[in-house]
Protein backbone atom coordinates (compact mmCIF):
# COMPACT_ATOMS: atom_id res chain seq x y z
CA UNK A 1 0.00 0.00 0.00
CA UNK A 2 1.74 3.32 -0.79
CA UNK A 3 1.39 6.40 1.39
CA UNK A 4 -1.38 8.76 1.21
CA UNK A 5 -0.76 12.22 -0.02
CA UNK A 6 -0.97 15.25 2.36
CA UNK A 7 -4.42 16.08 1.49
CA UNK A 8 -5.26 12.57 0.68
CA UNK A 9 -4.47 11.93 4.40
CA UNK A 10 -6.41 14.93 5.31
CA UNK A 11 -9.96 14.07 3.59
CA UNK A 12 -8.94 10.61 5.54
CA UNK A 13 -8.97 12.31 8.73
CA UNK A 14 -12.16 14.39 7.82
CA UNK A 15 -14.00 11.79 7.69
CA UNK A 16 -12.61 9.45 10.45
CA UNK A 17 -14.65 11.68 13.22
CA UNK A 18 -18.93 11.94 13.04
CA UNK A 19 -20.69 15.12 14.29
CA UNK A 20 -20.55 15.98 17.58
CA UNK A 21 -23.80 17.21 19.02
CA UNK A 22 -25.18 20.20 19.20
CA UNK A 23 -25.21 22.63 22.09
CA UNK A 24 -26.96 25.77 22.55
CA UNK A 25 -24.35 28.28 24.22
CA UNK A 26 -24.42 32.01 25.09
CA UNK A 27 -22.37 34.15 23.05
CA UNK A 28 -19.89 35.18 25.55
CA UNK A 29 -19.04 31.25 25.68
CA UNK A 30 -19.45 30.55 22.04
CA UNK A 31 -16.03 31.88 20.61
CA UNK A 32 -13.88 29.72 18.92
CA UNK A 33 -17.47 27.01 18.18
CA UNK A 34 -18.66 26.47 14.68
CA UNK A 35 -22.26 27.57 13.55
CA UNK A 36 -24.14 24.32 12.86
CA UNK A 37 -27.18 26.67 10.95
CA UNK A 38 -27.39 29.74 8.98
CA UNK A 39 -27.42 32.81 11.71
CA UNK A 40 -29.33 35.34 9.95
CA UNK A 41 -30.62 38.97 11.19
CA UNK A 42 -33.72 38.95 13.45
CA UNK A 43 -34.71 42.20 12.26
CA UNK A 44 -33.55 45.05 10.22
CA UNK A 45 -29.95 46.79 12.07
CA UNK A 46 -29.95 49.68 12.73
CA UNK A 47 -33.73 49.13 13.72
CA UNK A 48 -34.41 53.13 12.62
CA UNK A 49 -32.70 55.68 10.69
CA UNK A 50 -30.20 57.50 13.48
CA UNK A 51 -27.97 60.69 13.76
CA UNK A 52 -24.18 59.52 13.29
CA UNK A 53 -23.34 63.13 15.02
CA UNK A 54 -23.91 65.59 18.15
CA UNK A 55 -25.57 68.31 16.60
CA UNK A 56 -28.73 69.38 14.85
CA UNK A 57 -31.67 67.90 13.28
CA UNK A 58 -32.08 70.31 10.20
CA UNK A 59 -35.32 70.36 8.04
CA UNK A 60 -35.08 73.06 4.60
CA UNK A 61 -33.11 75.46 3.55
CA UNK A 62 -30.29 77.41 6.24
CA UNK A 63 -30.45 79.29 8.64
CA UNK A 64 -33.33 77.35 11.02
CA UNK A 65 -35.23 78.25 14.20
CA UNK A 66 -34.10 76.02 17.28
CA UNK A 67 -37.14 74.32 19.12
CA UNK A 68 -37.98 71.20 20.98
CA UNK A 69 -40.41 68.74 21.62
CA UNK A 70 -41.14 65.58 19.84
CA UNK A 71 -43.35 66.65 16.54
CA UNK A 72 -42.21 66.54 12.85
CA UNK A 73 -39.91 69.18 12.23
CA UNK A 74 -40.52 71.55 9.37
CA UNK A 75 -39.37 73.76 6.68
CA UNK A 76 -36.82 76.05 8.61
CA UNK A 77 -36.44 74.50 12.24
CA UNK A 78 -33.70 72.32 13.62
CA UNK A 79 -33.47 70.41 17.13
CA UNK A 80 -30.28 69.25 18.81
CA UNK A 81 -29.72 65.83 18.74
CA UNK A 82 -26.70 63.40 19.84
CA UNK A 83 -24.95 60.35 17.92
CA UNK A 84 -27.42 57.42 18.12
CA UNK A 85 -30.49 58.87 18.63
CA UNK A 86 -33.45 58.86 15.96
CA UNK A 87 -34.04 62.12 14.44
CA UNK A 88 -38.10 63.39 14.01
CA UNK A 89 -39.55 63.01 11.35
CA UNK A 90 -39.13 65.69 8.26
CA UNK A 91 -35.54 65.65 9.31
CA UNK A 92 -33.20 66.24 5.98
CA UNK A 93 -29.96 65.93 7.34
CA UNK A 94 -27.94 66.10 10.31
CA UNK A 95 -25.28 69.40 11.13
CA UNK A 96 -22.33 68.62 13.29
CA UNK A 97 -22.40 70.44 16.47
CA UNK A 98 -18.87 71.76 15.28
CA UNK A 99 -19.83 73.05 11.69
CA UNK A 100 -22.74 75.33 13.13
CA UNK A 101 -23.67 78.74 14.67
CA UNK A 102 -26.12 79.52 17.21
CA UNK A 103 -26.73 82.95 17.52
CA UNK A 104 -30.07 83.87 19.76
CA UNK A 105 -32.54 81.08 18.80
CA UNK A 106 -30.86 80.79 15.37
CA UNK A 107 -28.63 78.15 13.53
CA UNK A 108 -26.29 79.25 10.93
CA UNK A 109 -24.44 76.64 8.88
CA UNK A 110 -24.22 75.30 5.42
CA UNK A 111 -26.84 73.20 4.15
CA UNK A 112 -26.18 69.69 4.25
CA UNK A 113 -26.95 67.52 1.63
CA UNK A 114 -29.98 65.20 2.34
CA UNK A 115 -29.38 62.58 4.96
CA UNK A 116 -25.93 63.87 5.64
CA UNK A 117 -24.42 62.25 8.85
CA UNK A 118 -28.10 60.31 9.22
CA UNK A 119 -27.50 56.36 9.14
CA UNK A 120 -30.57 54.59 7.60
CA UNK A 121 -32.44 52.08 8.73
CA UNK A 122 -31.11 48.30 7.48
CA UNK A 123 -27.88 49.63 6.49
CA UNK A 124 -25.84 46.92 8.07
CA UNK A 125 -28.73 43.90 8.01
CA UNK A 126 -32.22 43.60 6.60
CA UNK A 127 -33.93 40.92 8.49
CA UNK A 128 -33.37 37.67 7.10
CA UNK A 129 -30.08 38.01 5.97
CA UNK A 130 -27.14 35.33 6.43
CA UNK A 131 -24.66 37.28 9.06
CA UNK A 132 -22.56 33.64 9.50
CA UNK A 133 -23.22 30.80 7.33
CA UNK A 134 -23.63 27.56 8.86
CA UNK A 135 -19.79 25.68 9.50
CA UNK A 136 -17.96 29.13 9.83
CA UNK A 137 -16.03 29.62 13.09
CA UNK A 138 -17.61 32.45 15.87
CA UNK A 139 -14.98 35.02 15.76
CA UNK A 140 -15.08 37.91 17.93
CA UNK A 141 -16.31 40.26 15.21
CA UNK A 142 -19.34 37.59 14.21
CA UNK A 143 -20.28 37.66 17.67
CA UNK A 144 -20.65 40.89 17.56
CA UNK A 145 -22.50 41.23 14.42
CA UNK A 146 -24.75 38.20 16.28
CA UNK A 147 -25.36 40.52 19.25
CA UNK A 148 -26.06 43.67 17.08
CA UNK A 149 -28.80 41.84 15.11
CA UNK A 150 -30.69 40.85 18.12
CA UNK A 151 -28.81 37.28 19.02
CA UNK A 152 -28.45 35.93 22.99
CA UNK A 153 -27.46 31.92 22.26
CA UNK A 154 -26.42 30.16 19.73
CA UNK A 155 -26.16 26.43 18.73
CA UNK A 156 -23.06 25.51 18.29
CA UNK A 157 -21.36 21.65 18.05
CA UNK A 158 -18.89 21.65 21.17
CA UNK A 159 -15.07 21.38 20.53
CA UNK A 160 -14.11 17.49 20.45
CA UNK A 161 -11.92 16.06 23.63
CA UNK A 162 -8.63 14.56 23.65
CA UNK A 163 -7.29 11.61 25.29
CA UNK A 164 -3.42 12.38 24.74
CA UNK A 165 -0.74 9.65 25.64
CA UNK A 166 2.43 10.57 25.92
CA UNK A 167 4.85 7.35 25.44
CA UNK A 168 8.63 7.24 25.73
CA UNK A 169 10.73 4.83 28.13
CA UNK A 170 13.45 7.89 28.01
CA UNK A 171 11.24 10.60 28.86
CA UNK A 172 11.53 12.75 31.76
CA UNK A 173 9.10 15.16 33.10
CA UNK A 174 11.53 17.81 35.03
CA UNK A 175 14.99 19.04 34.61
CA UNK A 176 18.25 18.68 32.54
CA UNK A 177 18.41 15.84 31.06
CA UNK A 178 21.26 13.27 31.62
CA UNK A 179 23.21 11.34 28.05
CA UNK A 180 20.27 8.68 27.57
CA UNK A 181 17.69 10.56 29.40
CA UNK A 182 15.22 13.20 27.24
CA UNK A 183 12.78 15.44 28.61
CA UNK A 184 9.24 15.05 27.64
CA UNK A 185 8.26 18.21 25.80
CA UNK A 186 4.97 16.58 24.62
CA UNK A 187 3.32 17.24 27.82
CA UNK A 188 3.88 20.94 28.19
CA UNK A 189 3.48 21.61 23.89
CA UNK A 190 0.49 19.60 22.90
CA UNK A 191 -2.43 20.42 25.12
CA UNK A 192 -1.95 24.16 24.28
CA UNK A 193 -1.23 23.73 20.39
CA UNK A 194 -4.29 21.19 20.06
CA UNK A 195 -6.88 23.90 22.27
CA UNK A 196 -5.34 26.39 19.37
CA UNK A 197 -6.44 23.83 16.65
CA UNK A 198 -9.91 23.76 17.83
CA UNK A 199 -9.61 20.54 20.14
CA UNK A 200 -8.94 20.17 24.16
CA UNK A 201 -6.92 17.94 26.29
CA UNK A 202 -9.66 16.12 28.73
CA UNK A 203 -7.39 13.41 29.78
CA UNK A 204 -3.47 13.30 29.33
CA UNK A 205 -1.44 9.92 30.02
CA UNK A 206 2.18 8.75 30.11
CA UNK A 207 2.83 5.23 28.93
CA UNK A 208 6.46 3.56 28.73
CA UNK A 209 7.02 1.71 24.93
CA UNK A 210 4.87 -1.14 25.65
CA UNK A 211 1.88 -2.13 23.56
CA UNK A 212 -0.14 -3.97 25.98
CA UNK A 213 0.21 -0.98 28.45
CA UNK A 214 -0.37 1.81 25.59
CA UNK A 215 -3.39 -0.37 24.36
CA UNK A 216 -5.17 -0.62 27.96
CA UNK A 217 -4.63 2.82 28.72
CA UNK A 218 -6.28 4.21 25.65
CA UNK A 219 -9.45 1.20 26.61
CA UNK A 220 -9.53 3.41 29.28
CA UNK A 221 -10.42 6.49 28.04
CA UNK A 222 -13.67 7.98 26.60
CA UNK A 223 -12.79 11.10 24.48
CA UNK A 224 -13.85 11.57 21.57
CA UNK A 225 -9.80 11.13 20.03
CA UNK A 226 -7.31 9.28 21.03
CA UNK A 227 -3.63 11.21 20.27
CA UNK A 228 -0.68 9.48 21.01
CA UNK A 229 3.23 11.06 20.51
CA UNK A 230 5.82 9.00 19.83
CA UNK A 231 6.37 4.74 18.68
CA UNK A 232 5.21 5.02 14.84
CA UNK A 233 8.54 3.82 14.08
CA UNK A 234 8.41 -0.44 13.16
CA UNK A 235 11.42 -1.70 15.52
CA UNK A 236 10.51 -4.02 18.35
CA UNK A 237 10.29 -0.71 20.59
CA UNK A 238 7.98 1.13 19.16
CA UNK A 239 4.65 0.59 20.78
CA UNK A 240 2.16 1.60 17.92
CA UNK A 241 1.90 -1.81 15.66
CA UNK A 242 1.63 -4.13 18.46
CA UNK A 243 -0.77 -1.61 20.73
CA UNK A 244 -2.96 -1.06 17.01
CA UNK A 245 -3.08 -5.27 17.06
CA UNK A 246 -3.93 -5.66 20.23
CA UNK A 247 -6.78 -3.23 19.95
CA UNK A 248 -8.10 -4.11 16.34
CA UNK A 249 -7.91 -1.05 15.20
CA UNK A 250 -9.17 -0.24 11.23
CA UNK A 251 -5.81 1.34 9.99
CA UNK A 252 -6.83 4.81 7.88
CA UNK A 253 -3.53 4.98 7.12
CA UNK A 254 -0.18 3.99 8.11
CA UNK A 255 2.24 6.85 6.94
CA UNK A 256 2.01 9.88 4.78
CA UNK A 257 3.95 11.08 1.89
CA UNK A 258 5.22 13.97 3.53
CA UNK A 259 8.23 15.23 5.36
CA UNK A 260 8.74 15.82 8.14
CA UNK A 261 6.27 13.33 9.76
CA UNK A 262 6.13 10.37 7.37
CA UNK A 263 5.41 7.91 9.85
CA UNK A 264 1.86 9.91 11.17
CA UNK A 265 -0.70 7.51 11.52
CA UNK A 266 -4.39 7.25 11.75
CA UNK A 267 -6.64 4.39 12.61
CA UNK A 268 -10.07 3.81 14.15
CA UNK A 269 -10.72 1.71 17.05
CA UNK A 270 -13.54 -0.66 17.26
CA UNK A 271 -15.81 1.65 19.43
CA UNK A 272 -15.29 4.19 16.64
CA UNK A 273 -13.09 6.89 18.59
CA UNK A 274 -10.14 8.01 15.71
CA UNK A 275 -6.55 7.70 16.86
CA UNK A 276 -4.27 9.91 15.34
CA UNK A 277 -0.56 8.68 16.20
CA UNK A 278 2.29 11.07 16.61
CA UNK A 279 6.25 10.80 15.33
CA UNK A 280 7.70 11.14 18.48
CA UNK A 281 10.50 13.73 17.07
CA UNK A 282 8.69 17.26 18.48
CA UNK A 283 9.09 19.12 14.99
CA UNK A 284 7.51 16.29 13.47
CA UNK A 285 4.98 15.66 16.32
CA UNK A 286 4.16 19.49 15.72
CA UNK A 287 3.58 19.54 12.24
CA UNK A 288 1.84 16.66 11.81
CA UNK A 289 -0.62 17.70 14.54
CA UNK A 290 -1.26 21.11 12.48
CA UNK A 291 -1.79 19.01 9.67
CA UNK A 292 -4.47 16.50 10.71
CA UNK A 293 -5.71 17.94 13.99
CA UNK A 294 -7.47 20.55 11.82
CA UNK A 295 -9.01 17.77 9.69
CA UNK A 296 -10.68 15.79 12.65
CA UNK A 297 -12.03 18.77 14.17
CA UNK A 298 -13.53 19.41 11.16
CA UNK A 299 -15.16 16.31 10.83
CA UNK A 300 -16.99 16.56 14.16
CA UNK A 301 -18.03 20.64 14.40
CA UNK A 302 -18.67 21.01 10.59
CA UNK A 303 -16.72 23.91 10.56
CA UNK A 304 -15.90 24.67 6.69
CA UNK A 305 -11.64 23.92 5.71
CA UNK A 306 -9.95 26.92 6.18
CA UNK A 307 -8.54 28.24 2.67
CA UNK A 308 -5.12 28.06 2.49
CA UNK A 309 -3.43 31.61 2.68
CA UNK A 310 -0.79 32.90 -0.13
CA UNK A 311 2.87 34.39 0.15
CA UNK A 312 5.56 34.93 -2.44
CA UNK A 313 8.82 32.90 -1.81
CA UNK A 314 11.65 35.01 -1.47
CA UNK A 315 14.51 31.76 -1.42
CA UNK A 316 14.15 28.40 -2.33
CA UNK A 317 12.63 25.66 -0.09
CA UNK A 318 13.12 22.01 -1.06
CA UNK A 319 10.56 19.74 -1.68
CA UNK A 320 11.56 16.11 -0.97
CA UNK A 321 8.10 14.35 -0.19
CA UNK A 322 4.91 14.65 -2.06
CA UNK A 323 4.31 17.80 0.45
CA UNK A 324 7.27 18.82 2.74
CA UNK A 325 6.60 21.12 5.37
CA UNK A 326 8.72 24.30 6.35
CA UNK A 327 9.29 26.49 8.91
CA UNK A 328 9.34 30.22 7.25
CA UNK A 329 9.42 33.52 8.44
CA UNK A 330 7.51 36.69 6.64
CA UNK A 331 9.96 39.26 5.27
CA UNK A 332 9.68 42.81 2.98
CA UNK A 333 10.68 40.98 0.46
CA UNK A 334 9.07 37.86 1.01
CA UNK A 335 8.78 34.35 2.77
CA UNK A 336 12.25 32.58 3.62
CA UNK A 337 12.93 29.59 5.78
CA UNK A 338 13.86 29.60 9.10
CA UNK A 339 16.87 28.51 10.53
CA UNK A 340 17.73 24.31 10.51
CA UNK A 341 14.19 22.99 10.52
CA UNK A 342 14.97 18.81 10.90
CA UNK A 343 12.59 16.44 13.04
CA UNK A 344 13.99 16.52 16.12
CA UNK A 345 15.46 20.31 16.37
CA UNK A 346 12.44 22.60 17.58
CA UNK A 347 13.65 26.23 17.50
CA UNK A 348 13.04 26.86 14.26
CA UNK A 349 9.34 26.50 14.42
CA UNK A 350 9.31 28.47 17.45
CA UNK A 351 10.66 31.62 14.90
CA UNK A 352 8.88 30.83 12.28
CA UNK A 353 5.73 33.33 11.41
CA UNK A 354 3.93 30.25 9.42
CA UNK A 355 4.74 26.92 7.75
CA UNK A 356 5.38 26.71 3.92
CA UNK A 357 3.54 23.58 2.34
CA UNK A 358 6.20 22.84 -0.59
CA UNK A 359 4.93 20.59 -3.07
CA UNK A 360 7.18 17.87 -4.60
CA UNK A 361 10.36 19.72 -6.47
CA UNK A 362 10.53 22.43 -4.51
CA UNK A 363 10.25 26.21 -4.98
CA UNK A 364 12.34 28.80 -6.13
CA UNK A 365 12.30 32.74 -5.42
CA UNK A 366 9.44 34.75 -6.77
CA UNK A 367 6.95 31.46 -6.52
CA UNK A 368 3.35 31.43 -5.24
CA UNK A 369 3.44 29.22 -1.49
CA UNK A 370 0.42 28.36 0.02
CA UNK A 371 0.86 28.68 4.09
CA UNK A 372 -0.35 27.54 7.49
CA UNK A 373 -1.06 30.25 10.07
CA UNK A 374 0.67 30.33 13.45
CA UNK A 375 -0.78 28.14 16.29
CA UNK A 376 2.05 26.69 18.03
N1 LIG B 1 14.79 2.68 10.31
C1 LIG B 1 14.09 3.81 10.38
N2 LIG B 1 14.18 4.55 11.47
C2 LIG B 1 13.50 5.70 11.56
C3 LIG B 1 12.69 6.12 10.49
C4 LIG B 1 12.58 5.30 9.35
O1 LIG B 1 11.87 5.60 8.39
N3 LIG B 1 13.29 4.15 9.36
N4 LIG B 1 12.00 7.30 10.59
C5 LIG B 1 12.53 8.27 11.51
C6 LIG B 1 11.54 9.28 11.72
S1 LIG B 1 11.39 10.40 10.46
C7 LIG B 1 10.80 9.40 12.84
S2 LIG B 1 9.75 10.70 13.04
C8 LIG B 1 10.93 8.45 13.93
C9 LIG B 1 9.59 7.87 14.31
O2 LIG B 1 9.59 8.02 15.60
P1 LIG B 1 8.61 7.38 16.65
O3 LIG B 1 7.26 7.90 16.45
O4 LIG B 1 8.78 5.90 16.75
O5 LIG B 1 9.17 8.12 17.90
P2 LIG B 1 10.21 7.62 18.96
O6 LIG B 1 11.11 6.60 18.40
O7 LIG B 1 9.43 7.34 20.16
O8 LIG B 1 11.01 8.97 19.14
C10 LIG B 1 11.71 9.60 18.10
C11 LIG B 1 12.58 10.69 18.70
O9 LIG B 1 11.79 11.65 19.34
C12 LIG B 1 12.09 11.76 20.71
N5 LIG B 1 10.87 11.91 21.50
C13 LIG B 1 9.85 11.03 21.56
N6 LIG B 1 8.91 11.47 22.42
C14 LIG B 1 9.35 12.64 22.90
C15 LIG B 1 8.85 13.55 23.85
N7 LIG B 1 7.66 13.36 24.48
N8 LIG B 1 9.57 14.67 24.13
C16 LIG B 1 10.78 14.87 23.52
N9 LIG B 1 11.30 14.03 22.60
C17 LIG B 1 10.62 12.94 22.31
C18 LIG B 1 12.75 10.46 21.04
O10 LIG B 1 13.55 10.54 22.18
C19 LIG B 1 13.52 10.17 19.77
O11 LIG B 1 14.72 10.91 19.74
O12 LIG B 1 11.71 7.35 13.59
C20 LIG B 1 12.89 7.66 12.86
N10 LIG B 1 13.61 6.47 12.69
O1 LIG C 1 9.23 11.83 9.70
MO1 LIG C 1 10.22 12.11 11.01
O2 LIG C 1 8.70 12.49 11.55
O3 LIG C 1 10.84 13.29 9.87
O4 LIG C 1 10.84 13.11 12.10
Amino acid sequence: MTDPSWSEARDLARASLPRGEIISVTLAGAVGAVATEDLRALGPIPRAATSAMDGWAVCGPAPWHLDSGDDPLSPGRARPIVTGAVPPDGTDAVVPSEWGRVSGDVLHAERPPPGRHVRPAGEEAQEGDVLVPAGRLLTPARLGVLAMTGHDRVDVRRAPLVHLVVTGDELVPSGLPQPGHVRDVMTPMLPPMLSALGAKVARLDHVRDDPRALAAKVAAGDADLVITAGGTGHSTADPIDGAWERADVDVRFRGVDMRPGHPVSLAVLPDGRPWLALPGNPLAAMLTALSFVPALVEGFTGATSVEPVWAVANEAFDGRADTTLVPARHTAAGLVPVGRSRPHLLTALAGADVVAIVPRGGIGPGDPVAVLPRSW
